[in-house]
């Protein structure tokens, strides 16, 4: 079965959230005072994020993506991983982190059967990191890194650019897969936290493949089915890749293959749309076929594109831990 959108878009990709929690509080993505987090209750247990996974791939999800908050802070997340990856029909089983667990967690991640890991890394300088995620010890992020790259782990590293905060990084992070074979991914900063001027902060994609390009001669690479947004690229004679995600600047919501759940049981049709359907009620009954439905009738929604595509100003400001990015 496949599931298929309004515009004709193949959603193949859940992007599930199983936790608001998280051991950072990244400036782009919460405010200062943290967020209202969720009730214990409130959280999806682990079996009903399981009934949510095989219905959606009973309903034509091939790729999930654990995400959170912090997926690594939830107790149980390696069995629950491990439930997850033995799904029949699920292709990719995938997970983004800020990295900080993985020196401990990387081998255990890898044997519940864990494909691959998106690592959030913004700075490799210990002052600019502890500012971005107000905190935290680039030192532990490296040390996951290294951990997650031992146990043989495809590894992505996600950098949201900052004028003015992050961006001197941009050459320094592109030589980072020179000699390894990982891929960083240059993230245009969203205002997911609305705030006056944020466009200031934005460094268009566009003028990341410039910079890298002074430097660095560079070919475009092809972009699989099941692939997240990203354009990506290779240096010349390099071992790893590089990408940009635009969703600022750019349309890929044309190309939009994914719908979301978050860790209350929403399932969101767009990152930037709604405040999605709750699929609690579904889970209370143990109703499969309800379930089914929510999740069909949430892809049949999908808008076309994001409100900042129209420098609209009519989404709410959220915290991107609360969805799961
Ligand atoms: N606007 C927008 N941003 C997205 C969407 N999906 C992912 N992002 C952003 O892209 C960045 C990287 O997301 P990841 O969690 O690494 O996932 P991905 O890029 O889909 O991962 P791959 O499976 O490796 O391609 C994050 O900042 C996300 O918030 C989307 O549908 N819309
Ligand atoms: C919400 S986090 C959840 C997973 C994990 N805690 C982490 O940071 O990797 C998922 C992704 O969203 C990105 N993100 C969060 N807020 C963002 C924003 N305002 N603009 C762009 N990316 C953002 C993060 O950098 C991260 O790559
Ligand atoms: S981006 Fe990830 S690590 Fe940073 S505060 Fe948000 S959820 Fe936590
Ligand atoms: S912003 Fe919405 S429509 Fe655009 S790629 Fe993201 S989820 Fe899809």
């Amino acid at each position: 079965m496949e599931l298929t959108d309004g515009y004709g878009r193949n959603i193949n990709y859940l992007r599930l959230s199983v936790t608001d929690r998280c051991n950072m509080r990244c400036i782009y993505c919460m405010p200062s005072e943290g967020i209202r987090l969720l009730e214990h209750h409130e959280v999806l247990s682990y079996e009903e994020l399981l009934l949510v996974a095989r219905a959606a791939i009973a309903n034509g999800i091939e790729k999930i993506r654990v995400t959170g908050g912090e997926p690594l802070v939830r107790k149980g997340i390696i069995r629950f991983l491990e439930q997850l990856a033995a799904i029949p029909g699920l292709r990719q089983l995938v997970l983004t982190t800020n990295g900080l667990a993985l020196a401990e967690m990387a081998e255990p991640l890898r044997q519940a059967g864990v494909q691959r890991l998106n690592i959030s890394l913004d700075s490799l300088q210990p002052e600019t990191l502890a500012r971005i995620t107000r905190g935290a010890d680039v030192n532990k992020v490296l040390a996951g890194i290294a951990a997650a790259e031992r146990a043989g782990f495809p590894l992505k590293i996600n950098m949201v650019v900052m004028r003015g905060i992050n961006d001197a990084e941009i050459l320094d992070f592109a030589a980072l897969t020179l000699n390894r074979p990982i891929t960083v991914r240059f993230i245009e900063y969203m205002p997911s936290i609305r705030s006056d001027g944020w466009q200031e902060r934005v460094v268009a994609g566009e003028s990341i493949l410039e910079q890298i390009g002074r430097r660095y001669p560079f070919v475009a690479q092809e972009r699989d089915g099941l692939a997240g947004p990203a354009r990506i690229f290779r240096i010349d004679g390099a071992a790893g890749d590089f990408g940009i995600i635009t969703p600022v600047t750019g349309h890929f919501c044309e190309d939009c293959n994914r719908i979301r759940v978050t860790a209350s049981g929403r399932v969101r049709s767009c990152l930037f749309a709604d405040n999605g359907l709750d699929l609690k009620p579904f889970l209370a009954r143990g109703d499969q076929e309800g379930l089914a439905a929510a999740l069909r009738s949430v892809v049949a929604c999908k808008p076309k594109q994001h409100a900042l595509v129209e420098q609209d100003n009519s989404y709410t400001s959220f915290a991107m831990a609360a969805i799961g990015g």
